[in-house]
Parts: structure tokens; sequence; C-alpha cells
């Protein structure tokens, strides 16, 4: 593939700052910026060295008037991020500054970048495979550093290698079953079958793997969502200030103080997670606690998890068994809230209805138990398990591509354990390698392609 044009888009956010950087990349970026860059010490930008800078002012050739005081810098294809010459302009922050720069620099040759088409390119070029480049989004956009390190080093093919080795054991079994159809012995046919299935179990055994991790990678990548539900008063507010250590909700001895959903982003142990603080659940005739009760049920639908709290104070009453109800299905982590005040609560009522590993005591007023919830979300977002530097499948799209090859490769599997003949099964092998050809983009269609990068941020 050729790409003939050169692209250009500011690459900074647009708003105030120190720093705003116009980026053009494409084989005319050098001449591009020839034509409106006057170096201070009159060098020729032409004889700039690649990754160094020159100082001085971009120039309207039109008007031969100075616009700004900057820096370039010069990448020389292909050693660069989209494997492209590629220029930057490093002007003063602010709105003014980067769009005059950028008008210019279309004016005199660029075409504005698509999102995502510096990145996209550096996939066009084969810097980086499909799944690389949707990391860069992921770089990006993640909330914690412990998202953002998946990230990174999703960008530097952690994933797209452990892909393209099991690509590469399937065109080896599909190389068995070529050769054996040239030399259909029976007893020959015998071994490469056997052999073939041992090599496909092991494929499952490592795809498996790559999905059991998914369910973390995906919290890990868009963030957990968590709700607090409760009835009134039993403490849910404090909860949401004490993990977010800040008073973001108002918290009173009056039952029905929280009337709407409050979401606040909380970074808990690396975890991304979105907390929910909802309007304690109870039958009211008030008419806006009534629209926020409504509300917090169908929160209790949409979240991952849910923390039911309750009063260790008070006995449980018929709202408690209604909550009970409510969440029965969900994964729920049990605060037992007021430990500081005498017990009156029936602890064997709460041990018959949810795990006793999952139950948490607590005096969220005097700070006690708060660690003891956020060790119970981690416990959670990684099954108890230690957090290792596992290789984790953090886009559903990758997740669902490793779901069908899995099939694929066990119907091949069957098809070879009915004594079908071998070439029967190889369709179901090409299938399984050709779909996980779909994350590396070896084998994407282009609409795919299209739509991955359409959801990149300009400039990127
Ligand atoms: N100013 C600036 N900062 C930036 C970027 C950028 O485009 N511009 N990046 C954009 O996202 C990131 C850096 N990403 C990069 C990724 C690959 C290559 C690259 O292709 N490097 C060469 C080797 C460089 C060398 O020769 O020393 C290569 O791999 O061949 C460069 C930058 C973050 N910081
Ligand atoms: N003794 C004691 N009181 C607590 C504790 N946690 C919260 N409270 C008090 O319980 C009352 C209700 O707390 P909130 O956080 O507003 O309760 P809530 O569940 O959000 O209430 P609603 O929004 O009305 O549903 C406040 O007076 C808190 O100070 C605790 O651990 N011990
Ligand atoms: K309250
Ligand atoms: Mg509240």
């Amino acid at each position: 593939m050729f790409i003939d044009d050169t692209i250009a888009a500011i690459s900074t956010p647009v708003g105030e700052g120190g720093i705003g950087i116009v980026r053009m990349s494409g084989k005319d970026s050098l001449s591009i910026a020839e034509k409106i860059f006057r170096s201070f010490k009159g060098k020729n930008i032409r004889d700039m060295k690649s990754y160094t800078m020159m100082y001085g002012f971009i120039i309207d050739p039109k008007t031969n008037e100075k616009v700004d005081e900057v820096i370039i810098s010069y990448m020389k294809a292909p050693n660069t991020y989209t494997r492209e010459d590629i220029v930057e302009i490093n002007c003063h922050g602010g709105v003014v500054a980067v769009k005059k720069i950028l008008s210019l620099v279309l004016q005199n040759g660029a075409r504005l970048a698509e999102p995502g088409e510096f990145t996209k390119r550096a996939f066009l070029n084969g810097r980086i495979d499909l799944s690389q480049a949707e990391a860069v989004i992921d770089l990006i956009r993640a909330k914690t550093s412990e998202s953002m390190h998946i990230a990174l080093e999703q960008t530097q093919g952690k994933l797209s290698s452990k892909i393209k080795d099991i690509m590469n054991r399937l065109l080896g079994i599909l190389a068995h079953i070529e050769a054996s159809v040239d030399f259909p012995e029976d007893d020959i046919e015998n071994v490469v079958s056997s052999k073939i299935i041992k090599d496909s179990r092991e494929i499952i055994n490592d795809i498996e793997y790559l999905i059991k991790n998914a369910e973390t990678g995906k919290i890990l990548r868009e963030g957990l969502n968590t709700s607090i539900v409760g009835k009134p008063n039993v403490g849910k507010s404090s909860l949401l200030n004490a993990l977010l250590e800040e008073k973001r909700a108002i918290v009173t001895d009056i039952p029905g103080t929280t009337r709407d959903v409050i979401e606040e982003y909380i970074n808990i142990r690396g975890i991304p997670v979105k907390i929910i603080d909802t309007a304690g659940i109870r039958e009211t005739e008030d008419i806006v606690e009534k629209i926020g009760v409504e509300k917090s049920k169908e929160y209790i639908e949409k979240s991952d998890l849910i923390i039911f709290m309750v009063d260790s104070s008070r006995p449980l009453d018929d709202e408690d068994y209604e909550i009970i109800q409510l969440i029965k299905h969900k994964k729920v982590i049990v605060v037992i809230n007021k430990i500081d005040l005498p017990l009156a609560i029936d602890l064997d009522v709460i041990k018959s209805n949810f795990k006793e590993e999952n139950l948490v005591f607590a005096s969220i007023n005097t700070e006690k138990g708060i660690e003891d919830i956020k060790q119970k979300i981690e416990d959670f977002v990684f099954s108890g398990e230690v957090k290792s530097k596992d290789i984790y499948v953090t886009n559903v799209r990758h997740k669902d591509i490793l779901f069908k090859a899995k099939e694929s490769i066990n119907k091949g599997i069957e098809t070879i354990e009915l004594g079908l003949p071998l070439d029967i099964a190889s369709v179901e092998y090409k299938d399984a390698y050709l779909k996980l050809g779909e994350i590396t983009g070896d084998t994407a269609a282009e609409d795919i392609i299209d739509r991955i990068f359409s959801d990149f941020c300009i400039g990127k």
C-alpha cells in the first residue's frame, strides 16, 4: 500500500496550556514546514538531522508576518511513529497559535488528518499490528496506572506475540493435515490425528487462559461499576465519602438524605472503580425520593458489583429483605456497618443469604473496615488470585474473537474424533486462524479497521 498525501493535526488538547503541537506526517512534511518556517540562525530545515529540533518562527508566507515563536522537530522516515517523515511544530499553547499554524500547514499542502489517522498509518505501514494500535487509545484513556501499564504492554506487542504464536501453531496443524492427505495410509493418518488433537488441546488451553483473564482485563480498561445500596440511613453516603476521601455526598441522620444517584470514579488499588451512591431503598410517598428509589433499582441491574450495606445496630426488617431479593442474582459485598453501636442485627440471616467471605464488619464513622472493603473489591476483580504480570485481554472485540476461534478448534477436534477425513477438519483450523488474524489485523476487513480508528481522537 502506498500513501501519498501528508496529513496534519493539532496533537495536543485544545485549550490553555504551556505548549501546543501541530504534527505532520507524510513525504511532504519537511517541504511544507520549509515554506512557513524561518530559522532563528538562518539555517535550512532541510539540513536537520532526524530526531533533532530547531528554533525559529512560523511566518505566514502571504504576508511575511510572524505568527509564533516555535521549535520544530523532525523525525525522518522510516524510524518514526508512522514510518513516514514527521515534522512537529511546537508552538505556544492556547487556542489561537495552534489553529493558525494548522491552517497555514493546510494551505501549504497538508490535508487535515482524520481521527486516529497517524496511528492508522503506523498500522498500515506495518510498524504495529491492529491490537497494538487499539491499545494506543487505551493508553490515552487509562484511568489508573495499572490500566495504563497493561495498555503500554499491549502497544509493545505483548498480546500480539501470544496471538501470533497461537496462529503459527495452527499453521503447523494445517501443514500436518496437508502432508498426511498426500500420504493417505491409515497408520500415518492415526499418528497425525492424535498429534493434532494433542496440539489442539494445548492451543485451547492457552485460549481459555486468555479468556479467563479477559473479565479482569475489561474491568481494568473500562472500570468496575459498583453500586452502594441499602435502606435509608445505613451509612451509604458515609462510605462513598470515605472511599473518595472527601465529603462528596451529603450525610445527615435524616433517612432519605440522598435522593439522586451520585457517581464518582475512584482508584482502588489500581482498579478504576465507578462508584455509585444510591438513594436508600424504601417504600415512600415522597415523589422525588420515589424516583430516586426507582433509579437505585435500575443501577443494581447495571452494576458489576453491589456493596449492600446494613445497619448492625438495628434488626433486619422487610425493607432489608426486599433489597436482598433485588440483589440476590448479583455479586455482592455485604457491609455490616455501625459496629461501634450495640449489636441488634440477626447475623444468622445475613450468613444464610451471603457467603461469609463476602461479609465486612465496619464502622465507617470510625474508619473501621474500609481497607477490608477495598481488599474485597480487589479480590473480586482478580478472583482472589495474586496480580501477576499476566497477559490481559482488555478488549471485548478480542475476547469475542478468542471465543469463536476456540469453537472452531473444538469442532476440528470433534471432526477428527468422529474419524472423518482430515481435510474436513482443516476447514475448522483455517477458520480459527482467520479469526485470530482479526485481532492482529492480518485478516480484518476494512470496515472493522475503519471503525476502530474512527473511535480515536484527532491528532493521534
Ligand atoms: N512529540 C511527540 N511525543 C510523543 C509522540 C509523538 O508522536 N510526538 N508519541 C506518539 O504517540 C509517543 C511516542 N511514540 C513513538 C512510538 C514509536 C516511535 C518510533 O517509531 N520510533 C522509531 C525508533 C526511533 C529511533 O530511531 O530512535 C522506530 O521504532 O523505528 C516514536 C515515537 C509519545 N510521545
Ligand atoms: N454510629 C455510627 N453512625 C454512622 C456510621 N456510619 C454512618 N453513620 C451515621 O448514620 C447516618 C446516616 O449516614 P448516611 O451516610 O447519610 O446514610 P445513607 O445510607 O447514605 O442514608 P440515605 O442517603 O438517607 O439513604 C449519619 O448520621 C452518619 O453519621 C457508623 O459507622 N457508626
Ligand atoms: K441519611
Ligand atoms: Mg445517602
